[in-house]
């Protein structure tokens, strides 16, 4: 015999359909011989499940419950898996928060992360989504379908449009609520509608989220919404903070990789490929522009795309980077050996020992030609910096004149407010920097 407990709050919900819809559910722990036994800290309803049926739950309602956020419909339903060997090497719980979570791109991640496909078949998760007033309904559906989708390692799933509810304890967090670009437009002209979300949000993380959350921005402009969020974070290492820059790192994978770095049967690539011109124009356009050319063709930007950078940009730190390799994220510059403009987010070159931290690999090789761009993209983000002084200036906590001593001992630095020129942006334009 399965013993579930239902939370009052459940009950009360509780319809008929609701009933045998927790059936399938039930007999899929059943099939792995699990015993299900109630959360031991979610007394509530007891009902016992027989043969695939509910009996009337009865109501022991605690002081705990009624102090706990409600979860989404059956997520309600937790489970102590006791009996099944294979559960017992689970590890513990994940709490991993997702913005925009009703959005195109969480729409491909999400279920990535319940099925296992990011941190692992033995990584048992807790999903808190988290939604705009007008996607809440949306959002109903997104967990309405996870509960459809029968995943054995999501445990909890909670949702709601308070980032400092659905932050609270996250241990990862993936920034993607936000506007995206349209046809025509840059990433960069995004700033003013969502700078100000990664404000919030930062600020939020501070005050609830794990102190080492790992923290993935996606919305655009990813490197300055990142730098924005990290700023309103102090209470979090700012190392913690990634923009996605991955994707980029995929496009140019499936043209040809890093051409002065990367090898073809052993050889450098620009011994196997002798035609230079391609490389440095056509190449390096073809990876800068597929945001755009994608936006143009679809009407909306990547999102299956994204969504799997998203999952290649966490396992890069969750998994550790095999001999020779990196990986690129955009991370807080301080004191990198690039020289690289301190106190930006840049696309790095990185290697993880798979403990969800990264260290920076310090001899990738440049050339006249990438050195040219990759100022061009300091100057951008420089740029991008300067707009976006009044989120990451007076107000903000961490501090960007003084980033030394132990977290939250910076001293604030003097604001500074500048105009925004209409033709500063956007001189490289469309990459991921
Ligand atoms: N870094 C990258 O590689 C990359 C790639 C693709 C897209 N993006 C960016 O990701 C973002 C999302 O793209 P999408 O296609 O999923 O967009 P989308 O419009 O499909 O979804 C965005 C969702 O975010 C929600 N939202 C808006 N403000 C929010 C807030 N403050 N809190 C929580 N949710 C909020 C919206 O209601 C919407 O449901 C865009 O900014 C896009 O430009 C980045
Ligand atoms: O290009 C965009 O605006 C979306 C995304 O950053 C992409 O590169 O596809």
């Amino acid at each position: 015999m399965a013993v579930v407990e239902l939370s009052p709050s459940y009950r009360t919900q509780l319809k008929p359909s609701q009933i045998s819809s927790l059936s399938p559910r039930i007999l899929y722990h059943r099939q792995f011989s699990v015993q299900l036994v109630p959360k031991a800290a979610r007394a509530g309803i007891r009902c016992s499940v027989v043969q695939n049926q509910v009996e009337a739950p009865v109501a022991t309602p605690t002081k705990q419950e009624s102090a706990k956020p409600e979860c989404y419909g059956i997520f309600c339903l937790t489970y102590d898996l006791k009996a099944e060997e294979e559960t017992k090497l689970w590890k513990k719980l994940i709490t991993v928060a997702v913005s925009g979570a009703a959005g195109m791109i969480s729409n491909h991640l999400l279920f990535k992360l319940a099925a296992g496909e990011v941190f692992g078949p033995d990584q048992p998760i807790a999903l808190k989504l988290l939604g705009s007033e007008r996607s809440f309904q949306a959002l109903e559906g997104v967990a309405m379908e996870l509960e459809d989708s029968l995943y054995p390692l999501l445990r909890e799933v909670s949702i709601g449009i308070d980032p400092y509810d659905i932050f609270k304890d996250a241990e990862w967090a993936l920034l993607i609520g936000a506007k995206p670009r349209g046809p025509g437009m840059e990433r960069s002209a995004l700033l003013d509608i969502n700078g100000q979300i990664f404000a919030e949000q930062g600020n939020a993380l501070n005050a609830v989220a794990s102190r080492n959350c790992k923290v993935i921005v996606v919305g655009n402009p990813c490197n300055t919404n990142a730098l924005i969020c990290l700023k309103n974070a102090p209470n979090i290492p700012a190392k913690n903070f990634h923009a996605l820059t991955r994707l980029d790192e995929n496009r140019a994978k499936c043209q040809v990789p890093d051409f002065l770095n990367a090898k073809i049967d052993g050889r450098p690539v620009i011994e196997v490929i002798k035609d230079r011109k391609w490389l440095e124009e056509e190449f390096t356009e073809k990876v800068q522009k597929r945001g755009g050319e994608l936006i143009k063709k679809w009407g909306r930007s990547s999102a299956a795309s994204t969504a799997v950078s998203i999952v290649d940009a966490i396992k890069s730190l969750v998994t550790p980077t095999p001999e020779g390799d990196w990986f690129s994220s955009g991370v807080y510059t301080n004191g990198n050996p690039y020289g690289i403009a301190e106190d930006l987010v840049f696309s790095m070159p990185c290697r993880s020992k798979g403990d969800g931290d990264y260290e920076l690999v310090k001899d990738v090789i440049f050339d006249d030609h990438l050195w040219n761009r990759i100022k061009k993209s300091e100057e951008e983000l420089l740029a991008e910096k300067r707009c976006v002084a009044h989120l990451i200036g007076e107000q903000s906590k961490r501090s960007a004149i003084k980033e030394v001593g132990p977290i939250g001992t910076e001293v604030v630095g003097t604001p500074i407010h500048v105009q925004r020129e209409p033709n500063e942006l956007g001189s490289v334009g469309d990459t991921h920097i």
